[in-house]
């Protein structure tokens, strides 16, 4: 099974911040990979200086080119040095509209330019309150993971929207409960579905990190704001090569 620490750095950093990455660069990363997702105007230079750390997008687009300002293709991505593109993250189902559809077609674009893909599901705290988080992630997976997908290439990351940047953390029952959901989804449908490595999102610190890789079917995490210091991603990377 693969693990991973991956960071989003969302819309954060610039030049200055590229030390971060450096000092990560000198660490053992031993058996897990360990992701920063840097906005798409630092990738190449965070690709030179990453030593061991992967470097990846935090969205692309469906197409490999053409008249779509703005808009970066994982084709791109991929020849400014990344090796992974998260797709479908809250912030950009929430920001821009993306629908399922829309990442499956983003993911397969990741996919078809040799990138591992990052998929991103989760509910808001209103469906969870209502009861509907499984159904909520269920549905959000089986529209936005492509039928290509396989457990060397694809990664999906349990994202809980009210968890995220808010320093409310799902209960180690709740992460279990969906991550469970997700993995008996996945197998159904994928013959490496039962491999497929499966991050959880939301609130990740080095403070909680080891807890909630000691969740059944968490195969490591997505973090934003801790992974934009080195020493507390680093703390996070520990807990991670730390668990079993
Ligand atoms: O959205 C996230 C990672 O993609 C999580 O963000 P925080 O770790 O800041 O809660």
């Amino acid at each position: 099974m693969r693990r991973i620490a991956a960071g989003n750095w969302k819309m954060n950093g610039t030049g200055a911040e590229l030390g971060e990455i450096e000092t990560l660069a000198a660490r053992n990363t031993d058996s897990v990979e360990v992701v920063i997702c840097p906005p798409a105007t630092l990738l190449s230079r965070a690709a030179d200086i990453a030593g061991p750390v992967l470097v990846g997008g935090q969205d692309c687009h469906a197409a490999e080119s053409g008249a779509h300002t703005g808009d970066v293709s994982a084709t791109m991505l991929k020849d400014a040095g990344a090796s992974f593109v998260i797709v479908g993250h809250s912030e950009r189902r929430a920001d821009h509209g993306e629908t399922d559809a829309d990442i499956a077609a983003k993911a397969q674009a990741g996919l078809d330019a040799g990138l591992n893909v990052i998929i991103c599901v989760g509910e808001t705290l209103d469906e969870r309150e209502a009861g509907r988080t499984l159904d909520v992630v269920g549905t959000q997976l089986a529209g936005s993971v492509p039928d290509s997908a396989a457990s060397n290439t694809v990664v999906i990351a349990y994202e809980p929207v009210w968890a995220i940047g808010t320093g409310k953390v799902p209960s180690n029952d709740e992460i279990e409960e969906v991550h469970g959901h997700i993995r008996q989804l996945l197998t159904e449908r994928f013959d490496t579905g039962a491999e497929m490595a499966l991050l959880y999102g939301g609130s990740v610190k080095p403070s909680n990190a080891a807890e909630i890789f000691a969740v059944p079917h968490v195969n490591g995490a997505l973090v934003g704001g801790a992974s934009l210091k080195a020493s507390d991603f680093g703390g996070i990377i520990d807990a991670l090569n730390a668990s079993d």
